[in-house]
């Protein structure tokens, strides 16, 4: 089925000879990859890009492309059961998602919106492990704002049960001098600390000061406070029990081969997320939608 696109996006092909959807309105420019429903890029017309993407991120088939938006479903890190990674972060991020609506609203914002089903992953390796019925929808809206929705139905007959997260690189000047505001008070597990999963509690903003990988109990706002840019990126959610934060800092920086050794300082990873014990259980029938809106504020 080939779907009607507004004059403001383009369908091209992108890195890695990958389809991509480029968005151009007055509002905002903004680019998703097919593989993996990747949104690579949303620049706020008037605003430096707010996405980060590593200058080493590998775009192909079997690839998860460092940067951007991953989508990570139906597990997320190795997942809660023996036997779903590798990969990491699920099969939604490796796999060819179809587009099935492009909408230009009235106000000038573009809504692309993807759809994956299990039919769609019966050649990506991975899914094997999680073989169950499900529909994803994935409505990404570039406009002043970007607003990611993710939807997942439960389409067969028995029960599911998913982590997923909207793993969210920002772009900063300099991570030392940025800040993130809004956990204060919330109880994170420190998948960095060698002292085991004991959750601890948040005192302040987060800071930067070393690798950072923390998953808080948040189903609030956070705001990324990039003192050296002079801006703070908001981010609002819906349907998220989690918000996770990550830097990789310099050692694990230099361990991944799509991530250049000295680019640690300018992401910071502020992901939408249910993960763990707050895993999704649907059942038949039922759907669920997570949603993350990004606002740029100076
Ligand atoms: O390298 P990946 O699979 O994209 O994961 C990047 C990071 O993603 C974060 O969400 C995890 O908490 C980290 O542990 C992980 O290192």
């Amino acid at each position: 089925m080939s779907i009607a696109l507004p004059d403001s996006v383009i369908a091209a092909e992108g890195e890695g000879d990958l389809p991509v959807l480029r968005v151009a309105t007055a509002l905002a420019t903004g680019e998703v990859y097919l593989h993996g429903a990747h949104v690579t890029a949303w620049t706020p017309a008037g605003a430096d890009p707010v996405l980060w993407v590593s200058g080493s991120a590998r775009f192909g088939p079997g690839e998860a492309i460092r940067g951007g938006v991953p989508i990570c479903f139906p597990w997320f890190g190795t997942g809660r059961e023996p036997g779903l990674a590798p990969p990491a972060h699920g099969f939604a991020r490796l796999a060819p998602w179809r587009l099935v609506a492009a909408e230009e609203h009235d106000d000038g914002a573009v809504t692309l919106t993807l759809e994956l089903t299990a039919a769609d992953v019966a050649d990506v390796p991975a899914a094997a492990a999680w073989p169950h019925p499900f529909t994803a929808t994935y409505a990404v809206t570039f406009g002043r704002e970007l607003t990611l929705a993710l939807t997942v139905e439960n389409t067969g007959e028995g029960e599911i049960s998913y982590e997923e997260a909207l793993h969210t690189y920002l772009a900063v000047a300099d991570v030392r001098t940025t800040t993130v505001q809004g956990l204060d008070g919330a109880t994170y597990l420190d998948k960095a600390a060698d002292g085991g999963p004991e959750p601890e509690t948040q005192r302040g903003d987060v800071t930067f000061t070393a690798e950072t990988d923390r998953v808080y109990d948040s189903a609030g706002t956070a705001v990324v406070v990039d003192e050296s840019a002079g801006r703070r990126i908001g981010i609002d959610k819906d349907g998220s029990a989690h918000t996770v934060v990550w830097n990789p800092w310099t050692d694990k920086a230099a361990s991944m081969p799509d991530y250049g050794d000295d680019e640690w300082p300018t992401m910071v990873c502020v992901e939408t997320a249910n993960a763990l014990d707050a895993a999704i259980t649907l059942a038949p029938g039922e759907r669920h939608t997570m949603t993350a809106r990004y606002a740029v504020t100076r």
